[in-house]
């Protein structure tokens, strides 16, 4: 089939890339030159495993390309895609101001019957309002499509390809018996295509999202409660999760979750909800946790060092939001670093794949190091922001003679306390008892 994705961020490359994948003819469309011109190179922009590989073979077969020009997109597509930013207003709602301002375009554009496809993450009534800009300009007919988009960063290769559930939100039998044609490749393991309305799917996502930002900043008070009572949060997670009913992934307490659409995606339901008269207490509250999760292990760092942070150098490992990405949006670590800095300290940082977009946002203002290692030389206190496997397992011989003093604040709960008692650190973590030195 013929498909055109509007917006090459992380959703657009990953759907174009996987459809062509799958044998399609894809044209992705981007208004940012440069990207354009890197992507039309072979050059991918981010940081996702397996995509590279997908990414060279497709274009190879000229299966995969890129365009700055709308028109030609819309030309060449049966489908389009619209995988375009809707990022947090300033008053919480997400802005849709690229979805529909690209819609308002795509009135004017097509010639011919087109299904438009809203993988961005978008309030309820969205595809209404999609119908209705193009509506005011379009001569032929065509569809609008809800289609969420469910993928993780760091494996949204195999979450596109081998997907739990795809839901489709459409009221045309013509516009679901093509999705149905697009994504019968995807579903061979038996995973459904659940098929529904506009609104409940635009609201399928923003529920989904909610609610494992939820489940998370339930773990996260359940493990600052651990702490004021003496009891170990890897220990209730393992009893808990064990139930089927509540299940085991994530209940991983830490500094609060990040990225760029948790923060984004709770604030606008709740935001949604305010609109309709309709308090979302629950949302609520899961932002004030998380707001506050965030910066937890400032007050301890601080505590130690007797409120005297100035002078003081802090190594951190791990600047991106999760691990196995390179994206900082809205990453712990970055209001660390700010708090820190703000207290008259210094920051010596490392991380495998995000350091260079931290240096886009802190400049020096941050030292950047070239292994984990190098980072700890000298510093104060080690302060551990994301669960990169490489830090899983450090040489705590060479950690405890780099660091001033043998200390470590972590917010991923990578260390055994036994161990690193063994090896006399003061050892700071989430919902454990502090290993004292
Ligand atoms: N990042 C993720 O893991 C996921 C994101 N989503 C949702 O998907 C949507 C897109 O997210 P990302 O891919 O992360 O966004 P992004 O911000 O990484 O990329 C958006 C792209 O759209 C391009 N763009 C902006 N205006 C344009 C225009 N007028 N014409 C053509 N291109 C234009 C930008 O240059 C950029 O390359 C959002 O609604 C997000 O909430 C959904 C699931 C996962
Ligand atoms: O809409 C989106 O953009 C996507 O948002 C999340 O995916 P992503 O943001 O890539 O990352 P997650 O793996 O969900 O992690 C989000 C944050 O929660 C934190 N987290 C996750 C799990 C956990 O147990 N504990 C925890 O603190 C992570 O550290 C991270 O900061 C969802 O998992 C995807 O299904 C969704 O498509």
């Amino acid at each position: 089939m013929k498909i055109s994705v509007i917006g090459t961020g992380y959703v657009g490359l990953v759907t174009g890339t996987c459809l062509a994948e799958t044998g399609n003819e894809v044209l992705c469309v981007d208004i940012d030159e440069n990207k354009v011109k890197k992507l039309q190179k072979g050059e991918v922009p981010i940081y996702e495993p397996h995509l590279d590989v997908l990414f060279e073979r497709n274009i190879k077969a000229n299966r995969l390309n890129f365009t700055t020009s709308l028109k030609e997109g819309l030309e060449h597509g049966d489908i389009i895609f619209l995988a375009l930013p809707t990022p947090e207003d300033e008053d919480g709602s997400a802005d849709l101001k690229y979805v529909l301002g690209v819609s308002d375009d795509i009135g004017k554009l097509i010639e011919s019957y087109k299904v438009i496809v809203d993988k961005s993450t978008v309030p309820v009534g969205t595809a209404d309002k999609v119908k209705e800009v193009i509506s005011k300009n379009a001569k032929v007919d065509f569809d609008i499509v809800s289609n969420p988009e469910f993928l993780r960063e760091g494996f949204a290769v195999d979450d596109f390809l081998k997907p739990e559930r795809i839901v489709i939100g459409s009221s045309s039998e013509r516009a679901t018996e093509l999705m149905m044609k697009l994504y019968k490749p995807f579903v061979r393991s038996g995973n459904p295509i659940i098929v529904m309305d506009e609104k409940s799917a635009e609201l399928t996502k923003y529920a989904a999202n909610a609610f494992l930002a939820t489940k998370i900043t339930f773990m996260n008070e359940i493990a600052n409660f651990c702490e004021i009572v003496g009891a170990d949060v890897d220990k209730v997670r393992a009893g808990m999760g064990t139930d089927s009913r509540i299940g085991k992934r994530f209940l991983f307490p830490g500094i609060g979750y990040g990225g760029s659409c948790f923060p984004k995606d709770v604030k606008a339901l709740y935001k949604s909800g305010k609109d309709s008269n309709y308090d979302f207490g629950i949302l609520n509250a899961v932002i004030k946790v998380n707001d506050f999760q965030k910066k937890i292990l400032i007050p301890r760092i601080k505590a130690f060092f007797n409120n005297d942070l100035k002078g003081k150098t802090f190594a951190i490992w791990g600047l991106a939001f999760k691990p196995e990405t390179d994206d900082i949006r809205e990453a712990p670590a970055l209001y660390i670093i700010n708090e820190l800095l703000q207290l008259g300290a210094s920051i010596k940082a490392f991380d495998p794949e995000a350091m260079p977009n931290v240096k886009k946002e802190f400049g020096d203002k941050v030292e950047y190091t070239l292994n984990k290692d190098d980072a700890t030389i000298s510093a104060d206190a080690l302060i551990i922001c994301t669960e990169w496997s490489m830090f899983r397992t450090p040489n705590f011989e060479k950690l405890r003679s780099n660091l001033k003093h043998p200390v470590i604040f972590d917010g991923r709960n990578l260390y055994d306390l036994e161990e690193i008692k063994s090896e006399g650190f003061y050892y700071s973590s989430i919902g454990r008892k502090t290993v004292e030195l």
